[in-house]
C-alpha cells in the first residue's frame, strides 16, 4: 500500500478460511487442512495486487465451510455494516470455503442494504497445492470488488474467472476448479487478471429487506431430502425436534411419496411452514402442479436450491412471517 495510491478504491478483506487458505496435510496425497493461512498472508502472497486497491485484510474467522455457522454470519454482517456505514470502504472481498459460499452469499445479499460490491471468492485447491487456483481468483474478486461497474450488482460470488449473483450460483462439482455454475441464470459476467465484463447492465436490487435478530441463532429449518420408498418418519421427527420450518428437497419439481406429502400437510396444520423445493440441481419448482399447494398450505421455492430455500425460511421466520402466503412472496423476489 502506498501512499501516491490514494486514488485506488478501498477493498477490504474478510478471511473466513476454506481451502482458499487451506495447506497440505499428510493424510494423502492431495490431503490438506482448510482455513490455516489468514487472509493477510493469502494477500501479501499475491504479486501485482496492491495495484488494483489499497487493501486492509481482517480475519473473521478461520474455518473450513463446512462449519459455517450463524455466529460468523452475524460477525460479517456486522463488521460490512460498519464499514459502509462510516464509509471507510469502496468494495469488501470475503474468503470463503466453497462448500457452503452459496448459503452466505444468499444469506448476505437478504441482509445487507448497499450498492458497495461484496464479492465472495475461495478456491478448489488449497494454497500449498501445485497449480493452486486461489491466488488467481483472490486477484480477480479484488478486480471486480474495486471496480465501480460492479456497484448495485448484490452480493456476487468469484471463481475461475467468472462472476457468478447470490440467488442463482451452486457448487455443482466435487473437486472441479470449474465448480460454480448458474444454471438458471447463467454467469452475471466475466473477469481475468486484465478485464471485466458484465453481460448486462445492473438493475436495481428488489431487496427482501429482510431484519436480521440482534443476535444468533437463527430459528431451526430443517432440509428433508427425499429419495424412493420415502417414508413419513423423516418429517416427523424434524416436527418433534422442534424445527420452526421444513424444506422439501423433493424429487423432480419438489415432489415425494404420499406418505411424505401427507405427513408435510400435517406439518403445516400445526404452524410449521413449509417450502417446496427440489434435489435436482436446476429449474423452477412451481405451485399446484403436481402437488397442492394451495390446499395444503405450502410455499415453492422456484429456482432457489434447498440450502438457500432454507436460509431464506429462517429469515423469514425470524422476521415473524408465519403466513405461507407472505413466504412464498418472499421466494418470488429477486434480491
Ligand atoms: N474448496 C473448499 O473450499 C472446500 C472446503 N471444505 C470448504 O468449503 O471450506
Amino acid at each position: 500500500q502506498r501512499a501516491s495510491d490514494t486514488t485506488l478504491a478501498r477493498v477490504l478483506v474478510l478471511g473466513t478460511g476454506g481451502t482458499i487458505a487451506g495447506q497440505a496435510s499428510a493424510r494423502a496425497g492431495n490431503a490438506y487442512d482448510s482455513g490455516k493461512v489468514n487472509s493477510a498472508d493469502l494477500v501479501a502472497a499475491i504479486p501485482g495486487i496492491d495495484k488494483l486497491a489499497r487493501i486492509s485484510a481482517e480475519q473473521i474467522a478461520s474455518i473450513g465451510s463446512q462449519d459455517m455457522n450463524d455466529k460468523v454470519w452475524f460477525d460479517l454482517v456486522k463488521r460490512i455494516r460498519a464499514a459502509v456505514d462510516s464509509k471507510e470502504v469502496d468494495g469488501v472481498v470475503i474468503t470463503h470455503g466453497t462448500d457452503t459460499m452459496e448459503e452466505t452469499a444468499f444469506f448476505l445479499q437478504n441482509v445487507l442494504d448497499t450498492d458497495v460490491p461484496v464479492v465472495l471468492v475461495g478456491s478448489m485447491r488449497p494454497s500449498t497445492a501445485i497449480g493452486a487456483d486461489g491466488p488467481a481468483n483472490l486477484y480477480e474478486a479484488m478486480r471486480v470488488a474495486s471496480a465501480p461497474e460492479s456497484r448495485g450488482r448484490g452480493v456476487l460470488v468469484v471463481l475461475n474467472d467468472t462472476i457468478h449473483g447470490a440467488r442463482w450460483v451452486q457448487k455443482t462439482n466435487t473437486t472441479s476448479v470449474q465448480t460454480f455454475v448458474s444454471p438458471d441464470a447463467g454467469p452475471v459476467g466475466y473477469v481475468d487478471t486484465g478485464s471485466l465484463r458484465y453481460l448486462h447492465p445492473a438493475v436495481p436490487a428488489e431487496r427482501a429487506k429482510l431484519k436480521l435478530p440482534e443476535a444468533p441463532p437463527l430459528p431451526r429449518v430443517d432440509i428433508i431430502y427425499s429419495h424412493a420408498n420415502m417414508d413419513a418418519a423423516p418429517i416427523e421427527d424434524a416436527v418433534k425436534r422442534g424445527a420452526k420450518g421444513i424444506v422439501l428437497a423433493g424429487v423432480g419439481d419438489g415432489n415425494s411419496s404420499k406418505a411424505a406429502i401427507d405427513a408435510l400437510a400435517a406439518a403445516a396444520k400445526q404452524g410449521v411452514l413449509v417450502v417446496r423445493s427440489s434435489r435436482v440441481g436446476s429449474g423452477f419448482v412451481n405451485r399446484n402442479v403436481e402437488v397442492e399447494d394451495d390446499k395444503l398450505g405450502f410455499a415453492v421455492a422456484l429456482d432457489l436450491n434447498p440450502q438457500k430455500a432454507r436460509v431464506l425460511l429462517q429469515l423469514l421466520i425470524a422476521g415473524g412471517i408465519t403466513e405461507p402466503k407472505a413466504v412464498q412472496q418472499a421466494y418470488a423476489a429477486k434480491p
